[in-house]
């Protein structure tokens, strides 16, 4: 059997809603590809840490690339940051001092800025990129990270690929939002969920029509056939 590399996004895609409650269905449909021989590898704008641990108790690979692509944990000591949060603070200063911007509550961020969806981030690029600050923003439905320039889900997922000697035509990316579009890219199949913005599903290979976890069973159904293929 040809060993596939699933990188899967966490919100909006293996979950229940907006909450972040996990759908167990989705779940299990990935912890079954693991069964079978394949990787299943978490890649999401949360922590690394909140992804290895889901990762862990979700019986999948035990590896998370989080932070949007910034911070890869491959264990409780072994986390591998790519970025400069001093950068990202900075620019979230400079955005400040035009816009009104909210930090999200989120659990500690290594390399990154995460930001509540309260703004337009296209307004934040403007003043961003006029004072050429290396910074890149970014909007995953869920949140909008500030992240330094070249620093998204492909770039941290390429990290594993090269530690895991991962073939990018063996990479199957799920995802539902603008931050997944990189590793979509990256990808030998990207399988955009039904929730995700038009936009998204075209820079998928294919997209599904049920959302979020249900889509991941739909796509981990309709992909099946073409798994045990050598
Ligand atoms: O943006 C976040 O923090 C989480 O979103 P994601 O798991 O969909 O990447
Ligand atoms: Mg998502």
């Amino acid at each position: 059997m040809r060993r596939r590399t699933f990188a899967v996004d966490i919100d909006g895609t293996i979950t229940e809603n907006g909450g972040g409650r996990i759908h167990l269905g989705a779940l299990n449909a990935l912890r079954y590809m693991k069964k079978l021989g394949h990787n299943v590898i978490l890649v999401s704008g949360r922590s690394s840490v909140e992804g290895y641990l889901l990762s862990v108790f979700g019986g999948l690979n035990t590896i998370a690339v989080g932070e949007n692509g910034g911070c890869i944990t491959y264990g409780a000591n072994e986390h591998i940051m790519l970025g400069n949060k001093e950068t990202c603070i900075e620019a979230l200063h400079a955005i400040r001092s035009e816009i009104n911007v909210v930090e999200k509550p989120v659990f500690p961020r290594m390399t990154e800025v995460v930001l509540e969806r309260t703004f337009d981030v296209d307004d934040a690029v403007k003043i961003v990129n006029a004072r050429k600050m290396g910074v890149v923003l970014s909007d995953s439905q869920y949140a909008i990270h500030i992240n330094s320039t070249g620093i998204n889900k492909a770039t941290g997922f390429e990290h594993v690929m090269n530690k895991m000697g991962i073939r990018r035509e063996d990479v199957i990316a799920i995802g539902d939002s603008a931050t997944d579009v990189p590793l979509f890219k990256l990808s030998g199949l990207s399988i955009a969920v039904g929730n995700a913005h038009h936009t998204v599903k075209s820079a998928a290979s294919m997209h599904v029509e049920s959302h979020a976890g249900d889509g991941v069973v739909e796509a981990l159904n309709k992909i099946a056939p073409t798994l045990s293929e050598s």
